[in-house]
């Protein structure tokens, strides 16, 4: 059975451009997004990014990461390519949700990193699902993409579902003496290929 059901699309105009939103809908009643710019069924491959929900830094300018800003550098990147898809999956804090990843920054205030802090909680330190995005592609024809990431461990996961990547692009933004010790410990712990400080 689908996983996900396509429910509702519109225009979108954003400071990057003109872009159509598609809502999808998982039987459970949780929402995900696609930001699409241009022809992306052309059959060549797609610009892309994979965006995991971060209300702390899309929406309310947390320096605590860098997701914010890779957000606004993909649509741009998007918009300069003039095609492609932000799958913006609602998993928020890697998956653990809101709530949980508050009491995880209450943690990190008291010297756990990122992944000490999940472990302490007795949560998962990545609980997200990335066959969604296999879903959302599917569904909006797209058959190969060119992914905006720093994750190899993100890239092997999505080709385990399925999803054909034939290129990785680095989305090296947002660093900030708040978010430092937070992306090396993505660096070191979980692989992520970002500058060396
Ligand atoms: N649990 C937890 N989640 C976090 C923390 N900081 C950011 N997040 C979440 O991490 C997710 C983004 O994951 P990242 O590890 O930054 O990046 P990625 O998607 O794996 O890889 P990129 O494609 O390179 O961005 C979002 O859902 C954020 O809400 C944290 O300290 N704890
Ligand atoms: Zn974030």
């Amino acid at each position: 059975m689908n996983p996900l059901t396509h429910t509702a699309r519109c225009r979108l105009p954003t400071e990057y451009g003109l872009f159509t939103l598609h809502g999808f809908q998982q039987p459970d009643g949780r929402e995900h997004l696609a930001i699409v710019m241009g022809d992306v069924t052309d059959g060549a491959p797609v610009l892309s990014r994979i965006h995991s929900e971060c209300l702390t830094g899309d929406a309310l300018f947390s320096r605590k990461c860098d997701c914010g800003p890779q957000l606004q550098a993909a649509m741009q990147a998007v918009q300069t390519e003039g095609r492609g898809v932000i799958v913006y999956l609602r998993q928020e804090g890697r998956g653990i949700g809101l709530i949980n990843k508050i009491r995880a920054y209450a943690l990190q205030d008291t010297g756990l990193d990122t992944v000490e802090a999940n472990m302490a909680l007795g949560l998962p330190v990545d609980a997200r699902d990335f066959t969604l995005a296999k879903h959302i592609y599917d569904h909006l024809g797209i058959g190969s993409v060119k992914l905006l990431t720093n994750n190899p461990d993100k890239l092997q996961t999505l080709r385990d579902c399925g999803i054909n990547v034939v290129g990785r692009i680095p989305l090296h933004v947002g660093a900030n003496p708040h978010n430092q010790a937070y992306l090396n410990t993505k660096a070191e712990k979980l692989r992520h290929m970002l500058p060396k400080t």
